[in-house]
């Protein structure tokens, strides 16, 4: 079974009071979810593998650690993991970005794909799919089967708030797919928002509504 990560790290949750504030203007909700994102990441990348490798320094030889694990991917849901990835790379410069971009039909809450452009390597890397919410799950089910339908085999998926409801259906969907969460919140509301949650994060981000 996949494995639930719900980040308690003070600085997190302080900067998530902020992000969910409906007073928090378009620059600052920007530059949050960046800041949040970094944060992320330096906790989704503790279990990245290591090689001992030696190194000189000014005084002798030492024997030390560097990342040996395989290359990594980011892939933000279009529109609003956009405002996730340069918080990720500031600490995985490296990193090569796919884009898959779906929205979800106000009607029918059903995710509807409108653009696939991913690093030609897909096979050979590990993924980090970002999107800011996991509501009813239909999105994030939709962008995981889209990355393995062209390679991607370890994939984790990377939130700022979930529903309980969209843990469920993403994890009975994607049971190898580890969901990291930095606000767990209570139920969806009867038009699809996540309650208490932070309104739509791509028109917050954006400045669309
Ligand atoms: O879990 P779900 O019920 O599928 O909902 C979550 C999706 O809804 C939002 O995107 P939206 O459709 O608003 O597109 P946008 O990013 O272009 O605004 C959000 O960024 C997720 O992608
Ligand atoms: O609360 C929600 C649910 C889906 N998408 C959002 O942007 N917000
Ligand atoms: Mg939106």
């Amino acid at each position: 079974m996949p494995k639930i990560h719900v980040f308690d790290h003070p600085l997190i949750q302080h900067k998530m009071t902020y992000i969910r504030d409906t007073n928090t203007g378009t620059k600052e909700f920007r530059e949050l979810v960046d800041e949040v994102a970094t944060l992320m990441a330096y906790e989704i990348t503790r279990d990245l593998p290591l090689k001992e490798v030696s190194v000189e320094t000014p005084v002798c030889t030492a024997k030390t650690n560097i990342l040996a694990g395989k290359k990594l991917g980011i892939v933000p849901i279009l529109r609003a993991g956009i405002g996730m990835v340069d918080g990720i790379l500031k600490l995985i410069p490296a990193a090569k970005v796919g884009h898959v971009g779906l929205f979800r039909d106000p009607k029918t809450l059903q995710p509807v794909e409108y653009f696939v452009k991913l690093p030609s390597d897909v096979s050979e890397r590990d993924f980090i799919l970002v999107d800011p919410m996991l509501a009813t799950g239909g999105t994030a089910i939709a962008a995981a089967d889209s990355l393995k339908s062209r390679g991607a085999k370890n994939i984790k998926f990377m939130c700022l708030i979930a529903a309980p409801e969209g843990v469920k259906a993403m994890t009975e969907a994607h049971p190898d797919v580890d969901i990291y969460i930095a606000g767990l919140d209570e139920k969806l509301d009867e038009k699809g928002y996540i309650v208490p949650g932070l309104g739509d994060a791509g028109d917050r981000l954006f400045g669309t509504k």
